[in-house]
């Protein structure tokens, strides 16, 4: 499983520190939408020529005008660039047809999917990666109910799934049984009082969680 770090309403230096201090146990970046609002497509220029080796996720959210979105993630540097699942199947398809262009990947974010047609359709267009997404602001009135989400994707065993939407120390227990194949944590980890630790922590227990699952399995 790959812990992707989410660098979300954060300056410019603090993105970069939060990467430094946790570099060692996180897998994947996430420029986030606000961070690409606020610094442009430089940022993730910037961030793939200071970590080359990391895969980077350019959040970029994309909803309509697919092409041009996916083009300008990927020649920032990103390899992979998210598209919101409620846009047209058109744009999703020729986000698609970039990602092949650029040898990247499209990951498609579920956020307010309640709906398996929807995934089914994704399917059969071709998308092999989403994100299952608490977001937020639901995060202010609610919890990640992970058994609805997760129950989403549970006919689609070819899909890769990350999840997202607070997750944090304590509830990374219960999201690691559900085996998602990458875990988003953002403020989990950027607004710890000890970044590197917690990192570190979570990464852990991954490694744990997966060599007793392992074994399990045999
Ligand atoms: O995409 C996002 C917000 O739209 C975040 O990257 C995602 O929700 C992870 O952040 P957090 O762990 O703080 O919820």
């Amino acid at each position: 499983m790959n812990l992707q770090l989410a660098l979300d309403r954060m300056s410019r230096e603090d993105c970069f520190q939060a990467i430094e201090d946790t570099k060692e146990s996180i897998d994947w970046i996430e420029v986030g939408t606000g961070v690409i609002k606020e610094y442009g497509m430089e940022i993730v220029r910037e961030i793939k020529k200071a970590f080359p080796h990391k895969t980077l996720v350019a959040d970029m959210k994309t909803c309509d005008a697919g092409k041009h979105e996916a083009v300008q993630a990927f020649e920032a540097g990103a390899d992979i660039t998210t598209v919101m699942s409620f846009s047209a199947d058109q744009t999703i398809k020729d986000t698609l047809k970039v990602a092949e262009d650029f040898h990247g990947r499209i990951m498609i974010d579920l956020l307010g999917v309640k709906d398996e047609a929807r995934i089914r359709e994704l399917s059969d267009i071709g998308v092999d990666l989403v994100s299952l997404h608490f977001g937020k602001d639901m995060q202010e009135t609610g919890e990640m109910q992970e058994e609805d989400l997760f129950t989403l994707v549970k006919h689609y065993p070819h899909l890769q799934v990350a999840v997202a939407g607070g997750i944090n120390l304590g509830s990374l227990p219960s999201i690691l049984d559900h085996r998602p194949d990458t875990l988003i944590v953002g403020s989990g980890i950027t607004k710890s009082s000890d970044r590197q630790d917690t990192a570190v922590k979570m990464k852990g227990m991954i490694t744990n969680y997966e060599a007793n699952d392992s074994n399990r399995q045999r």
